[in-house]
């Protein structure tokens, strides 16, 4: 109780979050602060306090009451050897202190906690549903994206209506193996076998008896008739697909959701569907790009890699290539990564610090290689075209993104240490980059690398060490990514806890929303997660971004917290046109983009708008904060005290 006394007379005192959401209810109320011991009753928060002097004087607790006390609660013991109870000072305070926050917890909490006592049924239930509201959501917020027209394709695919193959979708029975054949007899047996357990399926022969029953184990059926695939590892269970409905499901989840290979592509198919061999399938369904330049090419081709990939991805391409060419036609495959970064692709188009070209060191290789680079020597110096093996180059790609993200972890895992410290985080960077050896670009301290590459070529990465039996090195690689995630969080708390641990129903502005200053580009950006953070601890928060279309923001928000209906998230955000508007009666102002109009803000002006105490987050070192302080603002930047 002294902690919470204390809390309300002086805000700055750092509560923890069970005694601040107690305090938020406590407020709503005229009171005096009296103590009076307990003596009847279990202690509680308020009885505990003893006495302090200068407490004004109360009547003692006996006094209040009309009867004498309650007797002692007697128990009896169901069986004689039942341990004895434990004397209530055995667990008084864990009474206390649960007591006291359960009376207050979230009914979402209590939901979650009753949530992981449901049947199967209902998890499938919600899955489906998960399934329906994702569509619902990317349709009400209008955006026509690759995503939505996976979510519609998915769903289409695992409905039960009957489906007709289109000539373009036929199941190529050519794909299956024998025992896939097998297996794709089997199911509809076990489904019948799973409902009517009594009559054993004819068509099962008696040697393939124990087999057949090893393998209905692992399914069972849903009380809508539909087959799953019991759960997997990470604990979803999957719809079992039929054959024709598997080149849709495979189009969802390939084509409609980016094509991004075959690793993505089967992870997101195995969270949800299964079927035999599907894992042999979307390899194979991946690989149908390159099939497809076999199969119109007529003469001799030269094929480039301009996107990134994973390192070896020409080797199968090859295969696949010679496989399915005409005679007479040859293919060589080039690697030639790009390394433009959004915002600024013409300059680095026009002048790139180098142009990588890799191939076979062979004649026809290497032929193929000075082809590619007579194209770039129309603009570009011949000493900054690099020519390398074919391995190396695809390698140099994924090694580029990697290190150059690596160098922000680096430096976002040290404005931790700065924080707790005193140390400057800009003055370590310029500190440190000043040494020739380390240079003092990508040293920016910030609220978390976003774009769409950096993350998934270092998982790439992190992929290709593994499959290497390299586990060191994929551990080392995926913790640049953690680290990041680890900043994110970071910094989501330190907003929960300067505002007095709590953020609820205060309002946030968060400016800037794409994942770098100069582009409309949203993937991976930081400040998605800082907003469903802000979110699930429901605050209400106005979003500002000059570039960025408001149809996107819904999107990435929806998509981001996929079980939020989609009234709750626009009840709880607001999205502006002005830095202006965003910042208008808020509590705090969060900066999450390097917009350089962020520079040019009136400070002043946006005080005298704001709700008091006024905070600012600067999660991009751009606001001069000795100066905003003077305002009146209290400031908090990344990687300073
Ligand atoms: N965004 C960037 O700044 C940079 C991107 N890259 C690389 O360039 C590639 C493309 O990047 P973004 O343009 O950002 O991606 P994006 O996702 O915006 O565009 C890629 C488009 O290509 C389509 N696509 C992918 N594979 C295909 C295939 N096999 N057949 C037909 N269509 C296919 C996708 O459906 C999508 O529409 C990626 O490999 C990326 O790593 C490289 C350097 C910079
Ligand atoms: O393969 C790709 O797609 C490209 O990825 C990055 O380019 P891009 O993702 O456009 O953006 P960057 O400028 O690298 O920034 C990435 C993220 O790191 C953040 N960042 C960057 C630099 C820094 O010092 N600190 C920092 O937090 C940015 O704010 C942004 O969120 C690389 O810079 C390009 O060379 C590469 O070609």
């Amino acid at each position: 109780m002294s902690n919470q006394i204390s809390m309300l007379q002086n805000p700055g005192a750092a509560p923890n979050a069970t005694i601040n959401r107690w305090i938020e209810n406590v407020r709503k109320f005229y009171f005096e602060l009296s103590h009076v011991m307990g003596k009847t009753f279990p202690a509680d928060g308020l009885s505990r306090r003893r006495k302090q002097p200068g407490d004004p004087e109360r009547r003692e607790f006996e006094e209040f009451l009309d009867t004498d006390p309650p007797d002692p609660i007697t128990y009896s013991k169901k069986y004689l050897e039942d341990d004895d109870p434990l004397p209530f000072e055995a667990f008084r305070d864990q009474i206390d202190t649960r007591g006291g926050y359960l009376q207050t917890v979230s009914k979402e909490i209590i939901n979650q906690l009753l949530f992981q006592g449901v049947e199967e049924e209902e998890e499938l239930f919600n899955r489906d549903l998960e399934l329906q509201q994702l569509l619902n959501r990317l349709e009400e917020t209008k955006r026509l994206s690759v995503k939505s027209e996976a979510a519609s394709v998915l769903l289409q695919a695992a409905s039960q209506e009957e489906v007709v193959d289109s000539e373009e979708d036929e199941y190529p029975s050519g794909w299956r193996t024998s025992r896939g054949k097998q297996l794709d007899q089997w199911v509809p047996l076990v489904q019948a076998w799973l409902t009517t357990p009594a009559i054993k399926p004819r068509e099962v022969a008696a040697k393939d008896w124990k087999g057949f029953e090893k393998f209905a184990a692992r399914f069972f059926v849903s009380k809508d008739g539909r087959l799953y695939w019991r759960e997997n590892g990470e604990g979803h269970h999957r719809l079992y697909i039929e054959p024709e409905r598997r080149m849709t499901i495979l189009k969802g989840a390939h084509d409609a959701n980016g094509h991004r290979g075959h690793y993505a592509t089967l992870s997101f198919l195995t969270k949800r569907f299964w079927w035999p061999e599907v894992e042999r399938d979307t390899e194979i369904y991946v690989e149908l790009a390159t099939r497809r330049i076999a199969q119109v090419a007529r003469t001799s081709k030269i094929v480039v890699e301009k996107s990134t990939v994973p390192c070896r991805t020409a080797e199968s391409m090859r295969t696949i290539l010679e496989a399915n060419s005409k005679p007479g036609c040859r293919f060589d495959i080039l690697s030639n990564p790009e390394f433009l970064a959004e915002g600024t692709a013409i300059s680095d188009l026009f002048k790139p610090d180098r142009v990588l070209i890799g191939s076979l060191q062979t004649p026809e290789g290497l032929s193929a290689c000075q082809s590619l680079a007579a194209v770039y020597a129309n603009w570009v110096p011949k000493d900054r075209v690099l020519t390398v093996g074919l391995w190396s180059s695809e390698l140099s790609k994924l090694a580029a993104n990697a290190m150059l993200a690596q160098r922000i972890s680096s430096i976002n895992a040290l404005s931790a240490i700065c924080e707790a410290t005193g140390a400057n985080i800009d003055e370590v960077a310029h500190a440190v980059g000043y040494d020739t050896r380390i240079g003092p670009k990508f040293l920016k301290a910030s609220v978390g690398f976003g774009g769409s590459c950096f993350q998934k070529d270092i998982l790439n990465l992190v992929y290709l060490s593994e499959s290497l039996h390299l586990p060191e090195v994929a551990a080392y690689w995926r913790q640049v990514v953690e680290m990041n995630e680890h900043q994110k969080r970071r910094f989501s708390k330190r907003v929960v806890d300067t505002m007095f641990n709590t953020i609820t129903g205060k309002r946030i502005a968060v400016l800037g929303f794409a994942f770098k200053a100069d582009t409309g580009d949203t993937r991976e950006s930081a400040a998605i997660t800082l907003i469903r953070d802000f979110q699930s601890e429901k605050a209400y928060v106005n979003i500002y971004d000059p570039q960025v279309p408001h149809d996107q923001i819904w999107a990435d928000l929806a998509e981001a917290s996929p079980l939020a209906p989609v009234e709750t998230i626009q009840k709880q955000v607001r999205i502006c046109s002005s830095a202006m508007e965003a910042c208008q009666d808020a509590e705090a102002v969060v900066i999450a983009t390097e917009w350089k109009e962020f520079n040019d803000i009136d400070w002043e002006q946006v005080y005298s708008n704001m709700n008091k105490p006024a905070f600012i987050f600067d999660g991009r070192l751009l606001v001069d904060a000795e100066k905003l302080r003077k305002i009146g603002f209290s400031v908090t930047t990344i990687g300073r005290p």
